[in-house]
């Protein structure tokens, strides 16, 4: 169901629909209208445009921003790398710090972090590619206890960072308008767009996937038609909302806002005496974006046999070749199973993309929840062609159960983030976490029994016997 419980305030007002074309302002008049770059623009403010794609892009991939502002982006001194930053990589950044290994990997909840705010409490935990060739992508582990600082910005621009809300509220200040953003939601913040996250409700911890290559979609209906799984009404974007202080006026004084950028996988720092987050209006269609999962169309069989998890996806990542995603982010929700005669749980398999699963709330279907289980918070990756499903205990449970219609995952959610990519993963994610479960194998696959039983007339070594 959609998450309802939310304290109305102006600057929670949306705009919504999936990659339309938005146009916002704060102030009256602030838009030009029919230019983009009017000579003096309204009310003395700066053009500024940002771009999504190449600009000769074709039209319907075409993405970009333009933005009315007190000050261009560009009035800072030159960035100075962060080396002494938190940020959990070796320094430089190189793709072949990953360990790359077909062990099936558990992760326990990870740690909360007090002493952390959104940007210092990322961490790397698994990925694939280079983010200077723009291809591949990066999965991140957050926890953090205190809100960014009232005069700092962040930004990446090594890709757009889905941001998957597991514990704790996020309430995003952006360039181009507020999103809050609570657990069993998810948003999307584009590559370059600055923000600040706040934590009204306290301590935070979650999931995000950044691809370093195009922008999400939303996946292809086909013979489903023209609704169902995540319809494009209900993506939100924000409305323009901004703030005075810059140059000799600037309240607290010269150079009093940082401003951190994550580059290649590493962090850079300015300061600047202006706020970025000084836009007044801006129209486009290269926005960050949030999505209540809870509204979710969920479709599966209504005859037999479990299908293909692709029925759950809620935003893909396209790569040049159809149908293959860089990324696809997946859901479990709460739903009906009524299969007939099926073994309902995921089917054991063996996968040419990689799958990194995370819980959002409650017991996935096919593991064990509790101590030691698939727990909220944690993970799990079954890389490229490591064979994995039901543990053993949810295997005999789903042979034995009597297959009446039955409500699976009331008060759970998990998901997936699944590539074409062979995944890595970090030093972080292998060891210094100290989150691996050392005995997921065993626990989970030690107990699968043989079920076999070789018929009358059969010979042990395959041939019929005579
Ligand atoms: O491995 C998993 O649990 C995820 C998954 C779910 C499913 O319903 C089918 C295939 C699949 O990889
Ligand atoms: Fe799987």
């Amino acid at each position: 169901m959609p998450v309802t419980d939310f304290e109305f305030k102006e600057k929670y007002r949306y705009k919504n629909g999936f990659g339309s074309y938005v146009e916002t302002e704060a102030v009256p008049g602030a838009l030009p209208v029919g230019y983009n770059s009017p000579q003096q623009p309204p009310h003395g403010l700066y053009a500024e445009k940002l771009s999504g794609t190449a600009f000769t892009a074709p039209r319907h991939e075409n993405q970009q921003t333009w933005c009315y502002r007190v000050l261009p982006s560009c009035t800072h001194p030159p960035f100075e790398e962060d080396l002494e930053g938190p940020f959990n990589l070796t320094k430089p950044y190189s793709p072949a710090s990953l360990r790359i290994i077909p062990n099936q990997l558990r992760w326990d909840p990870f740690d909360h972090d007090d002493q952390t705010d959104f940007v210092t409490g990322l961490r790397l935990i698994a990925g694939a590619g280079d983010p200077t060739l723009k291809q591949g992508i990066g999965m991140y582990i957050y926890a953090a206890g205190k809100s960014m600082n009232s005069h700092s910005a962040f930004y990446s621009a090594d890709g757009d960072l889905l941001i998957v809300a597991q514990d704790g509220v996020l309430d995003i200040r952006t360039e181009l308008g507020w999103l809050l953003v609570r657990p069993m939601e998810i948003c999307v913040i584009p590559r370059g767009i600055k923000y600040q996250v706040h934590l009204p409700s306290g301590p935070v911890r979650g999931y995000a996937l950044e691809i370093y290559q195009g922008h999400f979609t939303l996946p292809e209906l086909g013979p489903i038609g023209s609704n169902c799984l995540a319809n494009a009404r209900d993506f939100q974007a924000p409305l323009a909302c901004f703030s005075e202080d810059f140059g000799a006026t600037a309240a607290s004084g010269p150079n009093s806002y940082s401003i951190t950028a994550k580059f290649n996988n590493g962090l850079f720092v300015t300061k600047q005496n202006h706020t970025p987050f000084d836009v007044v209006a801006w129209h486009g269609n290269y926005y960050p974006y949030k999505y209540d999962l809870g509204r979710f169309n969920t479709i599966g069989t209504i005859s037999f046999d479990h299908p293909d998890p692709s029925i759950f996806t809620v935003l893909s990542a396209f790569s040049d070749h159809p149908g293959t995603a860089v990324a696809d982010f997946v859901i479990f929700p709460p739903r009906w199973l009524v299969a007939e005669d099926t073994f309902r749980p995921p089917w054991y398999h063996r996968n040419t993309m990689s799958e990194f699963m995370g819980l959002i709330e409650g017991v996935y279907d096919a593991k064990k929840g509790g101590s030691g289980g698939f727990m909220p918070g944690g993970a799990s990756l079954h890389n490229v062609m490591s064979g994995h499903g039901p543990d053993a205990e949810s295997c005999e449970g789903a042979r034995n159960a009597e297959l009446k219609p039955m409500l699976v995952g009331k008060g759970s959610c998990a998901f997936m983030f699944e590539s074409y990519l062979m995944v890595g993963v970090t030093e972080w994610g292998l060891k210094t976490c100290r989150k691996v479960q050392s005995a997921y194998n065993e626990h989970s696959w030690n107990g699968v029994k043989v079920h076999w039983k070789r018929p009358e007339g059969a010979s042990t070594d395959g041939h019929l016997l005579k």
